[in-house]
C-alpha cells in the first residue's frame, strides 16, 4: 500500500494554476492514486469566453483524464472550481468561498505563475510575488493546513553556475519591489527593469527568485517546501508517454523544427539539456507534500527537480534524436525539410538566420504575392526568431544543481512509494523519451493523425527534389554569370569540359576494345 496515496485520502487540497500544464497533471495523478480524497479546490479564472465550470468540464473530458474516470467515476463531484483572479485583491474570491477555503484546506499546491519571459515587470511581480504573498497570508489563517508546497523554478538563480538547495537573497527586498510597483508608472518601471533584474535574463526568473524570498520571509509557523523544476517537458510514463499541451520550453521549438521553419539555432551542443518530464515533477511534488506534512521539517526545504546530475543529456544529442524521429514520423505540410545546424558563434548564427530562415521566408512571400495571396511568412519568421532569441540563453550554458534533499526524500520512501511516485530520472532512457515527446507533440499539440505519415513523407521527398532543383539552378546561373565576366572562369570551364570529353572518349574506346 502506498503511504503517500493513503495520506491524501480524505484530504481537502487547494491547487492554484490547476488549468496549467503542470497543474493538470498534478490533479490527474492525485485523483488516480487517491480517489478517496475529499475535495480538490481549484482557483480558476474565466478565459477566452469560457466560464470556470466550462474550463473544468473541458479538462475532465480531455484524453489526459481518461484513466481517472475509470478509477474515480465521481471525479467531477470532487473538484470544486472557485472563481479567482490572482491579480486581484483577495483574488476576487467571494466571502463564502473564502470562508470554506480557510476552514477546510489541508494542503496547498501553489503552481500558478506567469511563465512568459517578456512579461512587463509589474505583471510578473503581481503574479509571481504579490499573489504568493497573499496566498501565504490566506494559508496563515487556515487552522487545518498541514503543508504549503510552492512551485518555483531551478532557473530562479540562473545567474549562478552552481546552485544549492537554499534561498539566495536578491539585492532589493521583495517588499520594496511590491511597494514600488504601486506608485511607479509603467515608463519608469520599464526603465529600471534591466537594473533590477541584473544578470538574470528576464523578468520571469527574477520574479520567481523574489517569490522564493517572500515564501521564506512570510513562512511564519507554516510547514513549507519549495520545488524547483528545470525545463519541464512532456510526460515520461504517466498517465501515458508523450502528453503535452502547451508550447513552452522545447515543445514550440520541436514544432518549428519539424515543420521546417527552424533549421538552425545558436546553441552549444555539449551544454547540458536539463529537461525533466512533467510526471516526474508531479511525483516529487506529491511526495514532498506528504513528507512536509508528516515529518514537519524544522526549516523550509528546497527540492531541485532536475536531470543533469543524475542522468545528463546534452542539446546536441537531443537535437539529433529529435531529427531522427522526424525521419520516422514527419509532421504534415512542412515548409522545408527539417534540419539542425548548431552553432555557438554569433556571426555564424546570424549567417544561418539570413540564409536558412529569412531568405526562404522572403522568397515564399514573393511567391504568395505572385499568386495573389497575402504574404505572411516573414512576419511568422520574425516572431519565431524572437522566441528563439529568448530561449538561447538556456541552450548555451550548463548549470549544476545540488540534489541532497531530493535524494534524501527518495531514500525516505517505501519501495511501493518509489514505484508509484517515481521521480528517479536515472531510469529515464533519453532516446525513448525524446521519441515519445516528438510523437506527443504531433498527436496532442498538432492533432495530426498517424494515418497521414505516408503523405507527409511524400511531401518531404517533393521538398527535397525542389531543394536540389533550386540549388542546381542557382549554381548554373551563378556559374554562367561568372563565365561571362571572368577569363579565368572560362579557362577552368574549358578545362573541365575537355577533361570530361577525353575521359568519355577513353571510356568508350576501352569498352569497344573489350567487345
Ligand atoms: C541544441 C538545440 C537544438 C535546436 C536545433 C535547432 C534545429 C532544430 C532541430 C532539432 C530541434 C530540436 C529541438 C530541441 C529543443 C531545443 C530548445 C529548447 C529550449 C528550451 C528553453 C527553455 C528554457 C526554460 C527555462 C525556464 C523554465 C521555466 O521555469 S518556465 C517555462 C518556460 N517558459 C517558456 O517557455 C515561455 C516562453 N514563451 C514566452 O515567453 C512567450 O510566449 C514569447 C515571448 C516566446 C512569445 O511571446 P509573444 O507575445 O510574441 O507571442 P505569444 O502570444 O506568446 O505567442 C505567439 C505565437 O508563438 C507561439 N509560441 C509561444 N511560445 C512559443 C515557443 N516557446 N516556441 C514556439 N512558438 C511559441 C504561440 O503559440 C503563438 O502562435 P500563434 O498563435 O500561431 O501566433
Ligand atoms: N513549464 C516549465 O517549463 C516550468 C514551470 N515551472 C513552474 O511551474 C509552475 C507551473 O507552470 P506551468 O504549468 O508550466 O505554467 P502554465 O503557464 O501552463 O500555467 C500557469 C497557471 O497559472 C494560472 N494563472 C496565471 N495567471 C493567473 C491569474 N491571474 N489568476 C488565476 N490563475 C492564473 C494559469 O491559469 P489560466 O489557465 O487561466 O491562464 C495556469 O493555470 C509555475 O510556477 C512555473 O513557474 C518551473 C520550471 C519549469
Amino acid at each position: 500500500m502506498s503511504m503517500i496515496a493513503a495520506f491524501y485520502g480524505g484530504k481537502s487540497i487547494l491547487i492554484t494554476g490547476a488549468t496549467g500544464f503542470m497543474g493538470k497533471v498534478l490533479m490527474e495523478k492525485l485523483f488516480r492514486t487517491s480517489p478517496d480524497l475529499k475535495v480538490v479546490y481549484i482557483l480558476v479564472r474565466t478565459k477566452a469566453g469560457q466560464t470556470t465550470q466550462q474550463r473544468v468540464f473541458q479538462i475532465l473530458n480531455s484524453k489526459l483524464f481518461e484513466k481517472v474516470k475509470e478509477v474515480c467515476p465521481n471525479v467531477h463531484e470532487k473538484i470544486r472550481a472557485i472563481y479567482a483572479d490572482l491579480n486581484q485583491n483577495d483574488f476576487a474570491i467571494s466571502k463564502e468561498d473564502m470562508q470554506e477555503l480557510l476552514s477546510c484546506t489541508n494542503i496547498i499546491f501553489h503552481c500558478a505563475a506567469t511563465v512568459r519571459f517578456d512579461d512587463p515587470l509589474r505583471h510578473a511581480v503581481q503574479l509571481n510575488v504579490t499573489a504568493t504573498q497573499q496566498l501565504l497570508l490566506m494559508a496563515s489563517q487556515m487552522p487545518k493546513l498541514e503543508a504549503f508546497i510552492h512551485i518555483s523554478t531551478a532557473f530562479s538563480n540562473c545567474n549562478l553556475k552552481h546552485i544549492d538547495e537554499v534561498i539566495y537573497p536578491c539585492p532589493v527586498e521583495p517588499k520594496k519591489i511590491i511597494d514600488s510597483m504601486e506608485w511607479l508608472d509603467d515608463a519608469i518601471i520599464d526603465e529600471i527593469t534591466p537594473k533590477l533584474i541584473g544578470d538574470r535574463p528576464n523578468t520571469y526568473t527574477y520574479t520567481k527568485a523574489l517569490g522564493e524570498m517572500v515564501v521564506q520571509q512570510e513562512s511564519g509557523n507554516l510547514n513549507i517546501a519549495i520545488i524547483r523544476p528545470s525545463i519541464v517537458g512532456a510526460t515520461w510514463q504517466e498517465p501515458f508517454p508523450g502528453w503535452v499541451d502547451n508550447l513552452n520550453g522545447p515543445s514550440g521549438l520541436i514544432i518549428a523544427a519539424g515543420k521546417g521553419f527552424l533549421r538552425s539555432i545558436r546553441a552549444t551542443p555539449m551544454a547540458v539539456a536539463d529537461l525533466i518530464p512533467v510526471d516526474t515533477v508531479v511525483n516529487l511534488t506529491l511526495a514532498v507534500g506528504w513528507y512536509t506534512a508528516v515529518h514537519r521539517p524544522k526549516s523550509t526545504l528546497i527540492y531541485h527537480c532536475t536531470s543533469g546530475n543524475f542522468n545528463p543529456c546534452n542539446w546536441g544529442k537531443m537535437g539529433f534524436q529529435v531529427l531522427a524521429t522526424f525521419e520516422k514520423v514527419p509532421f504534415e505540410k512542412a515548409f522545408r525539410r527539417p534540419n539542425a545546424d548548431f552553432t555557438s558563434n554569433i556571426i555564424t548564427s546570424q549567417y544561418w538566420n539570413a540564409v536558412s530562415h529569412r531568405a526562404p521566408a522572403i522568397i515564399y512571400d514573393f511567391y504568395l504575392r505572385l499568386t495573389g495571396r497575402k504574404p505572411r511568412m516573414t512576419k511568422l519568421m520574425n516572431r519565431l526568431l524572437r522566441t528563439v532569441s529568448m530561449l538561447e540563453y538556456f541552450v548555451n550554458r550548463s548549470w549544476e544543481w545540488s540534489t541532497y534533499n531530493t535524494e534524501m526524500l527518495m531514500s525516505e520512501l517505501s519501495p511501493e512509494d518509489q514505484r508509484v511516485f517515481n521521480f528517479d530520472v536515472r531510469q529515464l532512457n533519453w532516446l525513448e523519451y525524446i521519441e515519445n515527446y516528438v510523437l506527443g507533440v504531433k498527436k496532442y499539440l498538432l492533432k495530426e493523425d498517424m494515418a497521414g505519415i505516408p503523405e507527409a513523407k511524400q511531401h518531404l521527398r517533393r521538398l527535397r527534389n525542389i531543394h536540389y532543383l533550386f540549388n542546381t539552378a542557382l549554381f548554373l546561373i551563378a556559374w554562367r554569370l561568372l563565365i561571362a565576366r571572368s577569363q579565368m572562369a572560362r579557362n577552368v570551364w574549358f578545362f573541365i569540359v575537355s577533361f570530361c570529353y577525353k575521359f568519355l572518349s577513353y571510356f568508350r574506346a576501352s569498352s569497344t576494345l573489350k567487345v
